[in-house]
Protein backbone atom coordinates (compact mmCIF):
# COMPACT_ATOMS: atom_id res chain seq x y z
CA UNK A 1 0.00 0.00 0.00
CA UNK A 2 1.57 3.70 -0.54
CA UNK A 3 0.27 6.20 0.93
CA UNK A 4 0.23 10.06 0.89
CA UNK A 5 1.21 11.62 4.37
CA UNK A 6 0.67 15.58 5.56
CA UNK A 7 3.37 17.76 5.36
CA UNK A 8 5.84 17.54 8.47
CA UNK A 9 7.89 20.75 9.70
CA UNK A 10 11.75 19.85 9.54
CA UNK A 11 13.92 23.27 8.52
CA UNK A 12 13.88 26.62 6.75
CA UNK A 13 15.66 27.67 3.69
CA UNK A 14 14.95 30.82 0.81
CA UNK A 15 12.45 30.04 -2.05
CA UNK A 16 12.73 33.14 -4.86
CA UNK A 17 13.82 35.06 -2.08
CA UNK A 18 11.19 34.18 0.31
CA UNK A 19 12.38 32.26 3.55
CA UNK A 20 9.85 29.22 3.99
CA UNK A 21 10.14 26.14 6.37
CA UNK A 22 10.43 23.02 5.20
CA UNK A 23 8.04 20.57 4.56
CA UNK A 24 8.67 16.85 4.98
CA UNK A 25 6.24 15.27 2.03
CA UNK A 26 6.29 11.01 1.91
CA UNK A 27 5.18 9.56 -1.07
CA UNK A 28 5.25 5.48 -0.93
CA UNK A 29 7.58 5.84 2.20
CA UNK A 30 10.10 8.03 0.09
CA UNK A 31 10.79 11.76 1.03
CA UNK A 32 9.43 13.99 -1.41
CA UNK A 33 10.15 17.22 -0.50
CA UNK A 34 9.46 20.64 -0.09
CA UNK A 35 8.27 23.83 1.03
CA UNK A 36 5.81 26.25 3.33
CA UNK A 37 6.24 29.53 4.40
CA UNK A 38 7.90 32.14 6.48
CA UNK A 39 11.17 30.35 7.76
CA UNK A 40 13.59 32.90 9.13
CA UNK A 41 11.37 33.94 12.03
CA UNK A 42 13.41 35.30 15.12
CA UNK A 43 11.11 33.28 17.39
CA UNK A 44 13.16 34.97 20.15
CA UNK A 45 11.76 38.01 19.53
CA UNK A 46 8.76 36.89 20.63
CA UNK A 47 8.54 36.50 24.68
CA UNK A 48 4.66 36.87 25.75
CA UNK A 49 3.10 34.28 28.02
CA UNK A 50 -0.49 35.10 28.88
CA UNK A 51 -3.12 35.02 26.90
CA UNK A 52 -3.74 38.29 24.41
CA UNK A 53 -6.93 40.55 24.54
CA UNK A 54 -7.16 39.79 20.50
CA UNK A 55 -6.94 35.77 21.90
CA UNK A 56 -9.32 36.40 24.10
CA UNK A 57 -11.98 38.45 21.78
CA UNK A 58 -11.74 41.01 23.66
CA UNK A 59 -10.80 43.63 21.73
CA UNK A 60 -11.96 43.65 18.04
CA UNK A 61 -8.53 43.26 15.92
CA UNK A 62 -7.12 46.04 14.73
CA UNK A 63 -4.23 44.81 12.15
CA UNK A 64 -5.35 45.59 8.48
CA UNK A 65 -5.76 49.24 7.39
CA UNK A 66 -5.73 50.78 10.98
CA UNK A 67 -3.50 54.08 11.25
CA UNK A 68 -0.46 54.12 13.28
CA UNK A 69 0.77 57.13 15.16
CA UNK A 70 3.35 58.18 13.01
CA UNK A 71 2.79 59.62 9.93
CA UNK A 72 -0.68 58.72 9.62
CA UNK A 73 0.43 55.86 7.98
CA UNK A 74 -1.53 52.15 7.98
CA UNK A 75 -0.10 49.18 8.84
CA UNK A 76 -0.51 47.60 5.50
CA UNK A 77 1.49 50.61 3.68
CA UNK A 78 4.38 49.76 6.40
CA UNK A 79 3.71 46.21 5.84
CA UNK A 80 4.73 46.75 1.51
CA UNK A 81 7.07 49.11 1.62
CA UNK A 82 10.10 47.16 2.75
CA UNK A 83 9.56 44.78 -0.06
CA UNK A 84 12.93 43.21 0.18
CA UNK A 85 12.23 42.36 3.63
CA UNK A 86 11.01 39.24 5.02
CA UNK A 87 7.80 39.57 6.76
CA UNK A 88 8.83 38.90 9.69
CA UNK A 89 10.72 42.15 9.57
CA UNK A 90 8.05 43.90 8.28
CA UNK A 91 5.69 42.86 11.29
CA UNK A 92 8.35 44.36 13.78
CA UNK A 93 8.35 47.06 12.05
CA UNK A 94 4.98 47.76 13.13
CA UNK A 95 3.85 49.87 15.82
CA UNK A 96 2.63 47.61 18.40
CA UNK A 97 4.69 47.43 20.99
CA UNK A 98 2.98 44.31 22.47
CA UNK A 99 5.17 41.31 21.81
CA UNK A 100 2.38 38.81 22.10
CA UNK A 101 0.68 40.81 19.31
CA UNK A 102 3.99 39.44 17.29
CA UNK A 103 3.29 35.84 19.21
CA UNK A 104 -0.34 35.81 17.97
CA UNK A 105 0.16 36.62 14.25
CA UNK A 106 3.43 33.72 14.06
CA UNK A 107 0.76 31.18 15.59
CA UNK A 108 -1.47 32.53 13.43
CA UNK A 109 0.06 31.96 10.17
CA UNK A 110 1.49 28.65 11.74
CA UNK A 111 -1.94 27.20 12.28
CA UNK A 112 -3.91 28.69 9.25
CA UNK A 113 -1.15 27.41 7.17
CA UNK A 114 -0.15 23.99 7.91
CA UNK A 115 -3.27 21.41 7.42
CA UNK A 116 -4.97 23.57 4.74
CA UNK A 117 -2.45 22.84 2.07
CA UNK A 118 -1.57 19.05 3.27
CA UNK A 119 -5.35 18.31 2.78
CA UNK A 120 -6.14 20.38 0.03
CA UNK A 121 -3.21 18.12 -1.72
CA UNK A 122 -4.45 14.53 -0.40
CA UNK A 123 -7.81 16.03 -1.95
CA UNK A 124 -6.32 17.05 -5.31
CA UNK A 125 -4.28 13.73 -5.81
CA UNK A 126 -7.64 12.03 -5.15
CA UNK A 127 -9.37 13.95 -7.87
CA UNK A 128 -6.69 13.78 -10.62
CA UNK A 129 -6.88 10.35 -9.57
CA UNK A 130 -10.72 9.81 -10.32
CA UNK A 131 -10.19 11.99 -13.29
CA UNK A 132 -6.67 10.33 -14.92
CA UNK A 133 -7.72 12.88 -18.47
CA UNK A 134 -7.24 15.69 -15.98
CA UNK A 135 -4.13 14.67 -14.69
CA UNK A 136 -2.65 14.03 -17.58
CA UNK A 137 -3.70 17.74 -18.64
CA UNK A 138 -2.10 19.05 -15.52
CA UNK A 139 0.93 17.35 -16.13
CA UNK A 140 1.42 18.37 -19.78
CA UNK A 141 0.39 21.81 -18.56
CA UNK A 142 3.87 21.42 -16.11
CA UNK A 143 5.91 19.97 -18.60
CA UNK A 144 5.21 22.66 -21.14
CA UNK A 145 5.56 25.72 -18.71
CA UNK A 146 8.82 24.12 -16.79
CA UNK A 147 10.53 23.33 -20.79
CA UNK A 148 12.40 20.63 -19.70
CA UNK A 149 14.52 19.58 -22.53
CA UNK A 150 17.31 17.31 -21.03
CA UNK A 151 16.36 13.54 -20.22
CA UNK A 152 15.12 13.51 -16.36
CA UNK A 153 16.56 11.39 -14.53
CA UNK A 154 15.50 11.99 -10.97
CA UNK A 155 13.48 14.17 -9.16
CA UNK A 156 16.16 17.03 -8.18
CA UNK A 157 17.10 17.29 -12.33
CA UNK A 158 12.96 18.27 -12.47
CA UNK A 159 12.71 20.08 -9.56
CA UNK A 160 15.47 22.14 -11.06
CA UNK A 161 12.95 23.43 -13.70
CA UNK A 162 10.45 24.44 -11.60
CA UNK A 163 11.01 28.21 -11.55
CA UNK A 164 8.78 31.10 -10.50
CA UNK A 165 8.20 32.15 -14.30
CA UNK A 166 7.78 28.38 -15.30
CA UNK A 167 4.54 28.68 -11.86
CA UNK A 168 3.30 31.63 -13.21
CA UNK A 169 2.51 29.72 -16.42
CA UNK A 170 1.37 26.63 -15.25
CA UNK A 171 -2.58 28.10 -15.92
CA UNK A 172 -4.52 24.76 -16.10
CA UNK A 173 -2.61 23.77 -13.07
CA UNK A 174 -3.81 26.52 -11.12
CA UNK A 175 -7.92 26.10 -12.18
CA UNK A 176 -7.45 22.33 -11.64
CA UNK A 177 -6.30 23.50 -7.75
CA UNK A 178 -8.48 25.84 -7.40
CA UNK A 179 -11.77 23.73 -8.51
CA UNK A 180 -10.44 21.24 -5.74
CA UNK A 181 -10.25 23.80 -3.09
CA UNK A 182 -14.21 24.81 -4.61
CA UNK A 183 -15.46 21.24 -3.50
CA UNK A 184 -13.32 20.59 -1.13
CA UNK A 185 -12.45 23.98 0.98
CA UNK A 186 -9.93 23.58 3.56
CA UNK A 187 -12.46 25.51 5.91
CA UNK A 188 -15.62 24.09 5.13
CA UNK A 189 -17.25 25.81 7.74
CA UNK A 190 -16.93 29.15 8.97
CA UNK A 191 -18.61 30.04 11.66
CA UNK A 192 -18.86 33.99 13.65
CA UNK A 193 -19.99 35.41 16.62
CA UNK A 194 -21.89 38.11 17.06
CA UNK A 195 -20.25 41.21 19.07
CA UNK A 196 -23.75 43.10 19.00
CA UNK A 197 -27.10 43.41 18.40
CA UNK A 198 -27.45 44.15 14.48
CA UNK A 199 -28.79 43.03 11.25
CA UNK A 200 -28.04 41.44 8.11
CA UNK A 201 -28.06 42.69 4.73
CA UNK A 202 -31.09 40.60 3.67
CA UNK A 203 -32.86 42.11 7.04
CA UNK A 204 -32.35 39.37 9.34
CA UNK A 205 -31.66 40.09 13.23
CA UNK A 206 -29.07 38.55 15.13
CA UNK A 207 -28.20 39.20 18.69
CA UNK A 208 -25.20 39.89 20.51
CA UNK A 209 -24.24 36.42 20.51
CA UNK A 210 -25.48 34.64 17.93
CA UNK A 211 -23.50 32.16 15.94
CA UNK A 212 -23.54 33.40 12.30
CA UNK A 213 -22.05 30.30 9.97
CA UNK A 214 -21.04 30.36 6.21
CA UNK A 215 -20.35 27.14 5.01
CA UNK A 216 -17.92 27.20 1.78
CA UNK A 217 -18.41 23.14 1.41
CA UNK A 218 -22.41 23.39 0.76
CA UNK A 219 -21.33 27.07 -1.36
CA UNK A 220 -18.65 25.13 -3.62
CA UNK A 221 -22.01 22.73 -4.23
CA UNK A 222 -24.46 24.80 -5.38
CA UNK A 223 -26.22 24.59 -8.48
CA UNK A 224 -27.66 27.77 -8.47
CA UNK A 225 -23.72 29.13 -7.74
CA UNK A 226 -22.14 27.47 -10.16
CA UNK A 227 -24.71 25.77 -12.91
CA UNK A 228 -25.70 22.56 -13.61
CA UNK A 229 -22.53 21.06 -13.04
CA UNK A 230 -21.72 21.71 -9.74
CA UNK A 231 -20.85 18.66 -8.79
CA UNK A 232 -18.57 17.66 -11.31
CA UNK A 233 -14.88 18.32 -11.24
CA UNK A 234 -14.12 20.88 -14.09
CA UNK A 235 -11.00 22.72 -14.02
CA UNK A 236 -12.21 24.11 -17.61
CA UNK A 237 -14.45 26.31 -15.70
CA UNK A 238 -11.69 28.27 -14.37
CA UNK A 239 -10.56 29.40 -17.57
CA UNK A 240 -10.77 31.91 -20.25
CA UNK A 241 -10.88 31.15 -24.04
CA UNK A 242 -7.45 31.74 -24.02
CA UNK A 243 -6.56 29.12 -21.66
CA UNK A 244 -5.68 31.73 -18.65
CA UNK A 245 -6.56 31.48 -15.15
CA UNK A 246 -9.94 33.73 -14.48
CA UNK A 247 -10.62 34.14 -10.61
CA UNK A 248 -14.31 34.77 -9.08
CA UNK A 249 -15.61 36.82 -6.96
CA UNK A 250 -14.95 36.10 -3.36
CA UNK A 251 -18.52 36.28 -2.73
CA UNK A 252 -18.81 33.05 -5.07
CA UNK A 253 -15.79 30.91 -4.47
CA UNK A 254 -15.97 31.21 -0.69
CA UNK A 255 -13.24 29.22 0.26
CA UNK A 256 -10.63 31.65 1.39
CA UNK A 257 -13.37 33.78 2.65
CA UNK A 258 -14.08 37.62 1.59
CA UNK A 259 -13.72 41.42 2.69
CA UNK A 260 -11.32 42.45 5.68
CA UNK A 261 -11.16 38.62 7.08
CA UNK A 262 -9.85 36.62 3.76
CA UNK A 263 -7.10 34.31 3.97
CA UNK A 264 -3.47 36.17 4.77
CA UNK A 265 -2.17 33.29 2.94
CA UNK A 266 -3.74 32.58 -0.09
CA UNK A 267 -0.87 33.39 -2.52
CA UNK A 268 1.55 31.33 -0.62
CA UNK A 269 -0.67 28.82 -0.37
CA UNK A 270 -0.87 28.48 -4.44
CA UNK A 271 2.83 28.91 -4.39
CA UNK A 272 3.52 26.24 -2.31
CA UNK A 273 0.74 24.05 -3.82
CA UNK A 274 2.26 24.76 -7.55
CA UNK A 275 5.52 23.95 -5.97
CA UNK A 276 4.36 20.63 -4.82
CA UNK A 277 1.87 19.76 -7.66
CA UNK A 278 4.78 20.43 -10.45
CA UNK A 279 7.15 18.17 -8.77
CA UNK A 280 4.92 15.23 -7.97
CA UNK A 281 3.09 15.50 -11.09
CA UNK A 282 6.00 16.22 -13.52
CA UNK A 283 7.84 13.11 -11.88
CA UNK A 284 4.76 10.92 -10.99
CA UNK A 285 1.54 8.95 -12.10
CA UNK A 286 -0.81 8.73 -9.18
CA UNK A 287 -3.70 5.69 -9.01
CA UNK A 288 -6.10 4.86 -6.18
CA UNK A 289 -5.17 1.27 -4.69
CA UNK A 290 -9.05 0.71 -4.78
CA UNK A 291 -10.95 2.50 -7.22
CA UNK A 292 -14.39 1.74 -5.66
CA UNK A 293 -13.59 3.15 -2.26
CA UNK A 294 -15.05 6.86 -1.90
CA UNK A 295 -12.97 8.65 0.74
CA UNK A 296 -15.47 10.27 3.63
CA UNK A 297 -14.26 13.71 5.47
CA UNK A 298 -14.02 13.78 8.93
CA UNK A 299 -15.75 15.71 10.90
CA UNK A 300 -13.67 19.24 11.86
CA UNK A 301 -12.63 22.02 11.65
CA UNK A 302 -10.15 21.21 8.58
CA UNK A 303 -12.09 18.88 5.84
CA UNK A 304 -9.23 16.40 6.45
CA UNK A 305 -10.19 12.94 4.54
CA UNK A 306 -10.86 10.51 7.28
CA UNK A 307 -8.09 7.81 6.98
CA UNK A 308 -5.13 7.42 5.02
CA UNK A 309 -5.71 7.73 0.93
CA UNK A 310 -4.05 4.53 -0.34
CA UNK A 311 -2.33 5.06 -3.36
CA UNK A 312 -0.62 3.64 -6.38
CA UNK A 313 2.40 5.34 -7.83
CA UNK A 314 4.71 4.97 -11.05
CA UNK A 315 7.54 7.45 -12.22
CA UNK A 316 6.93 9.72 -15.58
CA UNK A 317 10.52 8.85 -16.49
CA UNK A 318 13.43 6.48 -16.01
C1 LIG B 1 -5.82 26.01 0.46
C2 LIG B 1 -5.30 26.67 1.44
C3 LIG B 1 -6.03 27.63 2.33
C4 LIG B 1 -7.36 27.87 2.49
C5 LIG B 1 -8.53 27.22 1.74
C6 LIG B 1 -7.49 28.92 3.48
C7 LIG B 1 -8.69 29.45 3.93
C8 LIG B 1 -8.80 30.44 4.87
C9 LIG B 1 -10.04 30.99 5.36
C10 LIG B 1 -11.43 30.53 4.95
C11 LIG B 1 -9.74 31.95 6.25
C12 LIG B 1 -10.72 32.83 7.02
C13 LIG B 1 -10.94 32.35 8.44
C14 LIG B 1 -11.84 33.33 9.15
O1 LIG B 1 -12.98 33.49 8.76
O2 LIG B 1 -11.39 33.93 10.10
C15 LIG B 1 -8.30 32.03 6.35
C16 LIG B 1 -7.63 32.89 7.16
C17 LIG B 1 -6.28 32.95 7.26
N1 LIG B 1 -5.37 32.23 6.53
FE1 LIG B 1 -5.78 30.82 5.14
N2 LIG B 1 -6.24 29.28 3.91
C18 LIG B 1 -5.32 28.53 3.23
C19 LIG B 1 -3.93 28.56 3.37
C20 LIG B 1 -3.26 29.44 4.16
C21 LIG B 1 -1.82 29.49 4.31
C22 LIG B 1 -0.82 28.60 3.58
C23 LIG B 1 -1.55 30.48 5.20
C24 LIG B 1 -0.24 30.98 5.74
C25 LIG B 1 0.83 30.98 5.13
C26 LIG B 1 -2.81 31.05 5.61
C27 LIG B 1 -2.92 32.08 6.49
C28 LIG B 1 -4.11 32.59 6.93
C29 LIG B 1 -4.22 33.61 7.96
C30 LIG B 1 -3.05 34.30 8.66
C31 LIG B 1 -5.57 33.84 8.16
C32 LIG B 1 -6.20 34.81 9.14
C33 LIG B 1 -6.57 36.04 8.39
C34 LIG B 1 -7.20 37.05 9.31
O3 LIG B 1 -8.05 36.70 10.11
O4 LIG B 1 -6.82 38.19 9.20
N3 LIG B 1 -3.81 30.39 4.96
N4 LIG B 1 -7.76 31.09 5.48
Amino acid sequence: MKRIWAPQLTGTTMVFGVPVSITKWMVAGRRCGIVVVFGGWRMNEVNGSSESEEMSGATPRKVKGSVDEVGGRTNEARLTESRNEDILSRFLQLKYKDPKYLRDIILNYVLAGKDPIGLTMSWFIYLLCKHPQVQEKVAKDIKEATEVKEEIKNIVDFAAYVSEGALKKMQYLHAALTETIRLYPALPLDPKICFSDDVLPDGYHVKKGDVVAYLPYAMGRMEFIWGDDAHEYKPKRWLDENGNFHPENPFKFTAFQAGPRTCLGRDFAYMQMKIFSSILLGCFVFKLSDVNRIPRYKTSINLHIDGPLDIRVFKRFG
